[in-house]
């Protein structure tokens, strides 16, 4: 390549492809991050400014419902976002977890949400919905 064009070659653009890949999390630090909530979610960016559709789809939900949770954004950490693939043996982002087990990414987390689902897992671990306590009021008010 000529020099002045070298010297043109933006930083970011590297055709080195000997870099190894960045070490998955092992599983026992998994382990023990999917069960620093009782929900717990890996996603793109943070609750706040999600960076990807899907993400944003699940904090939407989770605001629907009130849910308080833990959120890792795999964008900080490659080796996270490598290892939570191999810990669920899930290949996509975002991955939820309830009460440290997986429960899938934001199709399933949608399909739960719509069907009444959610509301029951999280009784299950002591949340109650606020769609559930709206609909609750809601009941209260009719009689
Ligand atoms: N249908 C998936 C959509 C998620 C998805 O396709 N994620 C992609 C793009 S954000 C992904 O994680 N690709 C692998 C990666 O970026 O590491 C779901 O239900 O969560």
């Amino acid at each position: 390549m000529p020099q002045v064009l070298a010297s043109a070659t933006p930083r970011w653009y590297s055709a080195d492809t000997s870099a190894p890949p960045p070490a998955a999390l092992d599983k026992a630090t998994l382990d023990k991050l999917v069960r620093t909530n009782k929900v717990v979610v890996f996603m793109k960016g943070n609750p706040q400014a999600p960076r990807c559709g899907f993400s944003n789809a699940v904090v939407q939900i989770m605001r629907m419902h009130g849910v308080q949770y833990d959120a890792h954004d795999v964008l900080q950490n490659e080796a996270l976002r490598q290892g939570i693939k191999d810990y669920t043996d899930w290949p996509t982002i975002p991955q939820v977890f309830i009460d440290g087990e997986f429960v899938g990414g934001c199709d399933i987390l949608l399909q739960l949400h719509q069907s009444g689902d959610l509301i029951e897992e999280l009784k299950k671990v002591g949340i109650v919905s606020e769609l559930l306590k709206a609909e609750e009021a809601k009941d209260t008010a009719k009689k």
